[in-house]
């Protein structure tokens, strides 16, 4: 479980996260949703140690990530698997390079282990047989499933995710967020993910984030969403009459029942 307590974080003047606390589950699907600005990436970047808040603290397991000496920070980042926005794939290096870098640089296995791990993570997102193709040889979504294999090399207990989805066609969209899904329930990750999808937000939501101008507004399932009566929250999900017309009818269908 990870939790962030009372973080706040400014630039110069500029107020971007106004004592956010909120708790990323155990092994499962968090996800992280706001408008753009309210303070998704600075939050994600807080939670992973690569930017310091102002004051507050980010709990993982209860050890405060900003308390931790060099050491224990390491051990800690060994544990977390990012995937970024755009996939950040060295261009020069094949697929399998880009697979066995987090093993180069953070395990001491020979390189016929190494390759045997690579291999195995290929073939769990259903990449085998890509080893030597370069990034500019694949598709958008398989960069993303070469991204994925290289967060969960290393086996981590923490996956964080910068919208997996931008750039991808709905279809590519609804089969990264299975994988993601799935490599969360698999392995029994904390997943955290930021995202705009509201098809993510629906059917993948175990525990749901929502952020407003730099505020947590509200935190709940995927279950609960629907009926939450925070009228911010309800503008951001609800955004169309299609949905606002299906939200009517699911809220009088639980009546009737
Ligand atoms: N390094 C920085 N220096 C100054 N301002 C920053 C910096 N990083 C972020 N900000 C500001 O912080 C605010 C929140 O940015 P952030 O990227 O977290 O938003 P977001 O919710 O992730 O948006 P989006 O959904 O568009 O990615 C924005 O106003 C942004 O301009």
């Amino acid at each position: 479980m990870i939790e962030i307590q009372h973080i706040n974080k400014g630039f110069e003047e500029k107020k971007v996260l106004l004592d956010v606390s909120a708790t990323m589950l155990a092994g499962k699907t968090n996800l992280i949703i706001g408008t753009s600005g309210s303070g998704k990436t600075v939050l994600m970047k807080i939670m992973v140690g690569l930017m310091s808040p102002d004051s507050g603290s980010v709990l993982y397991e209860g050890r405060n990530i900003f308390d931790l000496d060099d050491k224990e920070l390491k051990e800690i980042r060994t544990q977390i698997g990012m995937l970024f926005q755009g996939s950040a794939l060295f261009d020069s290096q094949t697929v399998e390079q880009n697979i066995m870098f987090p093993l180069d640089m953070f395990t001491r296995k020979t390189r016929r282990e190494k390759l045997a791990r690579a291999n195995e993570v290929l073939e769990r997102v259903n990449l085998q047989g890509a080893n030597k193709k370069f990034p500019a040889e694949i598709s958008g979504g398989m960069k993303k499933r070469v991204a994925l294999a290289r967060a969960i090399v290393l086996n981590p207990k923490y996956l964080f995710c910068d919208e997996p989805n931008s750039g991808l066609d709905p279809q590519t969209s609804i089969l990264i967020d299975e994988l993601i899904y799935d490599l969360t329930k698999e392995y029994n990750i904390t997943t955290v993910i930021n995202t705009h999808d509201m098809n993510t937000v629906m059917e993948r939501g175990d525990h749901i984030v929502y952020m407003h101008q730099g505020k947590k507004k509200w935190e709940g399932s995927n279950k609960e969403i629907i009926f939450s009566d925070d009228e911010d929250l309800n503008k951001f999900i609800f955004a169309s009459d299609f949905l606002r017309k299906a939200k009517e009818i699911m809220m009088s269908e639980q009546k009737a029942i």
